[in-house]
């Protein structure tokens, strides 16, 4: 589903990406992996076309990143988001909603909710929804237009405990998707993830999440 051909990224003289390459299958559930500043924000937005690729090639579905027709098939949550706090949970959904064919699913609209346990809390302005509600609702929106492909961003970054298994019961319970998540946590990672991809030193391995928790986890780097 995602394909990285011999991708090189650089910051003027700075070379972050250093000619990798990478494959993720239909239904893997990938964890992106490196410490702080390995490059993973820079992977990510590789992929999606943020950031223009000079040096190397990345087809999502089979098409190529440079061309519009990727977008049908895949959906971004970054770490920060904004959805408008004047407007209740569902009118954020409908706004969002209403941004791809300009119909509104509501019976989609309904089901997504019901899925991220926001059913109760449609009508409450999201002004007063906690961190974990707000998470909860982008995650909503990502799922309304039920691609195949998922890229995530640290989605449970800041949350507290219930709150991340909350999201990860989510994630979880998808089924279909193929996955691209950036994480700094061990037990999420194990918990849900088929694979981790790791960075470092500009360079890429893909494991299996035993093959990296044997190879790595020994000095616990990441727990
Ligand atoms: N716009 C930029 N200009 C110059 N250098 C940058 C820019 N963006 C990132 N970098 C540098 O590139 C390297 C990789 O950054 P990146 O944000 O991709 O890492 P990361 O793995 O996502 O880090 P974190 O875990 O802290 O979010 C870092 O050294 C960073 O300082």
């Amino acid at each position: 589903m995602i394909e990285i051909k011999n991708l090189s990224q650089s910051y003027k003289n700075k070379q972050v990406l250093k000619d990798i390459s990478l494959t993720i299958e239909r239904n893997e559930y990938c964890a992106l992996v490196g410490r702080n500043g390995a490059g993973k924000s820079t992977l990510i937005r590789s992929i999606l076309g943020l950031q223009p690729v000079k040096k190397g090639s990345i087809t999502l579905g089979g098409f190529p990143n440079s061309k519009g027709d990727w977008k049908k098939i895949v959906s971004y949550l970054p770490e920060k988001f904004h959805l408008y706090p004047h407007l209740t949970g569902e009118e954020n959904m409908r706004f969002f909603a209403s941004l791809g064919t300009g119909e509104i699913d509501e019976k989609k609209i309904e089901e997504k909710l019901k899925m991220v346990s926001l059913w109760e809390d449609r009508h409450n302005q999201v002004k007063g929804y906690s961190k974990g509600m707000l998470q909860r609702l982008g995650l909503c929106v990502m799922l309304y237009y039920d691609t195949d492909v998922l890229i995530l961003d640290e989605p449970t970054s800041g949350l507290d405990p219930l709150g991340r298994e909350e999201i990860l019961q989510i994630l979880k319970s998808l089924s279909g998707k193929t996955i691209l998540m950036a994480s700094h946590h061990m037990d999420e990672i194990k918990q849900i993830c088929s694979h981790v991809v790791f960075l470092e030193d500009g360079k890429m391995t893909k494991y299996t999440v035993d093959e990296f928790l044997n190879e790595h986890l020994k000095g616990a780097d990441y727990k």
